[in-house]
């Protein structure tokens, strides 16, 4: 529909500003242009509606070459909605929005129709902007006025739009209905949208295909799965920025880092431990990002608290969370800011390893206990019964950088070293007689600082790996031996 063939333009006659661009743009396409302040996104746009010419190349619509158009043939195809949209200040909102059919009327009088009209409101009705229809457009914030501009573009009823950071003004709302505005239209009414984005994550949503430019000329084209990669985009960009996967979506989601503060040295040698017949509780002096299946801060998180409560063997509770949130609320510490997990093993009786050497820096703790001992190969073959507080509890604390398949490696490597100290202390399953694997509400959390030595993986023979697999072992172990020592005492 948009065929762009090698152009290049700008502003005057030493250098251009837009260098040898080459792309078509498809009917019924989301395309976004991406790229750094000052690359040239703005001055291809101004190009692609003639209101630039190029130096070199040629711009066609259908056959035709833009600039053969007049300017009112080219505003029943194409309406802009640029990034400074000037507003008649004395107009009112309808008036504003009136002026999109000036292509269609004829005679110096411009009078509208009443298919005009039906255009027109329906215009303001798409754009939420009817009920300030009568309102001045100078009495409009920000965000008001870019819909009133955007509905006086759809006025033109075009079959392109183009957009020049149309959600610059918005708020988040406002931004998601836009472009699902914008998004359903080129699905019902086959429009193609050209749009400057800033908002990388909007452009990754949204967009079928974006060109991503760098001081003037394409650095990639594709759709954004393709051309969002992290590194690309670091260099274009000269900032840190992380791709991850949408949770929803099949769109990568762009994370900025801010600069990292200096951190303190030897946090694990220096973290805060206190122990009652209660809780453990474990405070770290900056939030780390965790990895957890516990009752508190499960998932992908990051927590400076970490919790290991005490309960009775018959703890019961409908919504156990709600009630683990309110025990931290009443002992002060920040439930939203905590990883925390129950069980009815005696705390006292809780192993810690520490391990600082060249290969790692980690602490590890455990609380053991085997009542609901499980063979998770068999655990198929009997029905589920009420399980009871008793538990393998694991905390695994790095001081080190650990990217997302580490934090994986990290966990099928403790929980693997957690099974062979059951498997050689045979503990079974009591339902099935075979060896146990571990506990049915077992829990880990697998927390990093984030800061200094990456470990690219945590699988049993990395070395990072060997220490956890060495230390969850020993650690429960020894929490086990003390849990027998206790239940043949109370025999
Ligand atoms: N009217 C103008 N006259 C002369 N130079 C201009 C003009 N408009 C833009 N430029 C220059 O052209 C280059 C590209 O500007 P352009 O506005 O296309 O960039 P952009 O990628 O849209 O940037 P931004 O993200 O800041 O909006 C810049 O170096 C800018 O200074």
């Amino acid at each position: 529909m948009l065929t762009i063939e090698h152009i290049s333009g700008g502003y005057t006659n030493k250098e251009d500003v837009v260098k040898d661009i080459n792309l078509n743009i498809n009917k019924g396409e989301i395309f976004g242009i991406l790229g750094p302040n000052g690359s040239g996104k703005s001055t291809l746009l101004k190009i692609l509606h003639a209101a630039l010419s190029s130096s070199s190349g040629r711009v066609l619509l259908g056959d035709k070459d833009i600039m053969d158009y007049s300017s009112k043939e080219l505003a029943k195809k194409m309406a802009v909605l640029p990034q400074h949209a000037e507003t008649a200040f004395s107009y009112s909102v309808r008036q504003v929005v009136e002026l999109g059919r000036y292509p269609y009327q004829k005679g110096w009088l411009g009078l509208t129709t009443s298919a005009d009209e039906e255009v027109i409101h329906q215009a303001m009705q798409e754009t939420n902007v009817l009920h300030f229809a009568e309102k001045s457009v100078s009495q409009l914030s920000g965000g008001e006025k870019q819909r009133v501009m955007l509905a006086r573009a759809l006025a033109q009823e075009p079959d392109i739009l183009l957009l020049d950071e149309p959600t610059n003004h918005l708020d988040v709302s406002f931004q998601m209905s836009l472009l699902d505005t914008l998004k359903s239209w080129t699905r019902e009414k086959g429009l193609t949208v050209v749009a400057v984005l800033h908002d990388l994550n909007m452009a990754s949503m949204y967009c079928h295909r974006v060109l991503l430019m760098d001081k003037g000329k394409e650095k990639a084209l594709g759709p954004p799965a393709k051309v969002m990669e992290g590194n690309l985009l670091e260099e274009v960009y000269e900032t840190a920025i992380t791709r991850k996967e949408h949770p929803d979506v099949p769109s990568p989601l762009l994370s900025l880092t801010p600069s990292k503060e200096e951190r303190s040295m030897n946090v694990l040698t220096n973290i805060e431990k206190k122990t009652t017949e209660e809780i453990i509780h474990l405070s770290v002096p900056f939030p780390f990002k965790t990895c957890s299946s516990a009752v508190i801060g499960s998932g992908i998180g990051w927590a400076s608290h970490f919790v290991n409560r005490h309960v009775p063997y018959d703890y019961h509770c409908d919504n156990t969370e709600e009630e683990f949130r309110q025990f931290l609320q009443q002992r002060d510490i920040d439930d939203a800011d905590t990883v925390g997990m129950m069980t009815a093993a005696v705390l006292e009786d809780a192993a810690f390893r520490r391990f600082s050497t060249e290969d790692a820096d980690l602490l590890i703790m455990v609380t053991a206990g085997t009542s609901n001992a499980v063979d998770a190969a068999r655990a198929h073959t009997h029905q589920s019964v009420k399980e009871t507080a008793g538990t393998i509890n694991m905390w695994v604390f790095i001081d080190g950088t650990l990217p997302d398949a580490a934090f994986v490696q990290a966990l099928m490597t403790a929980t693997e070293a957690k099974a062979k100290s059951l498997a050689d202390f045979g503990i079974m399953d009591e339902r099935t007689k075979t060896i146990a694997t571990g506990t049915s509400t077992d829990s880990i959390v697998v927390a990093a600082s984030q800061q200094g030595k990456t470990h690219e993986y945590g699988g049993t023979v990395t070395p990072l790996g060997r220490q956890i697999g060495r230390g969850v072992y020993e650690a429960v172990t020894e929490s086990l031996s003390a849990y027998f020592r206790r239940k043949e005492t109370m025999a």
